[in-house]
């Protein structure tokens, strides 16, 4: 494929609890040159969380004013809270003709594939439902109220894989990791 062909952004998404994250951080640990767009969000830090590095976290207010300032590129609400991704930084990268990761959920997938046809959707999908189950729960940062509305929405999330261009499977982080990589023509 020519270089001006491939796709540049990238969306992961999948049920929580999958490993998207895991998988992000190891790409980014082996390739640190891997950019990947910091999503603003409604909900409140997870201990070890930073304003700026795993979230921009804003509160409702700040959030109704992203969206009607046209600042997001894509959101969505997503077990309780909203999600959205900051434009500006996005298309500074792609306008330089870098390479663009986004992990997000479902709904925000099919908004990006709306707005940006060249974009690449992977679906993460876990190796089987009781595992899926075992990672959200053996995670330990979730209420259980919580923990069934995240798999309530994966139930959603996993009936929606044909409309994603690859599906990986997220049985080794270390695999799915260099998968990803290729894909991006990182490696
Ligand atoms: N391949 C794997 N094998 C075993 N455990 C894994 C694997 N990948 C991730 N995990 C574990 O699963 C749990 C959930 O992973 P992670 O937080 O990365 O999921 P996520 O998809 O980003 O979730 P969310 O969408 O809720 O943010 C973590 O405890 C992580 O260590
Ligand atoms: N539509 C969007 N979804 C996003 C964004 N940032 C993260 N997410 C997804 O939300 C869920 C829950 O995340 P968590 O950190 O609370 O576990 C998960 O699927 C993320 O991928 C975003 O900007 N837009």
């Amino acid at each position: 494929m020519a270089a001006e062909a491939r796709p540049r952004l990238t969306v992961l998404s999948g049920p929580s609890g999958v490993g998207k994250s895991t998988v992000v951080a190891h790409m980014r640990k082996v390739h640190p040159e891997v950019w990947l767009s910091v999503s603003a969000t409604t909900r409140k830090p997870r201990p070890g969380e930073k304003h700026g590095v795993q979230y921009f976290f804003v509160s409702d207010d700040e959030f109704d004013k992203l969206i009607a300032n046209g600042e997001l590129l894509e959101w969505a609400e997503f077990a309780g809270n909203r999600y959205g991704t900051p434009r500006g930084a996005v298309v500074e990268r792609l306008e330089a003709g870098e390479p663009v990761l986004l992990e997000i959920e479902l709904q925000g997938a099919r908004q990006v594939k709306e707005s940006m046809a060249d974009s690449r959707l992977v679906f993460l999908a876990p190796p089987s439902w009781e595992e899926l189950v075992r990672r959200l729960t053996g995670r330990g940062t979730e209420s259980p109220e919580v923990i069934a509305r995240r798999l309530d929405a994966a139930k959603v999330e996993l009936a929606a894989e044909s409309e994603f261009d690859t599906t990986l499977v997220n049985t080794s982080v270390e695999d799915v990791a260099r998968e990803l990589l290729t894909l991006m023509h990182v490696v």
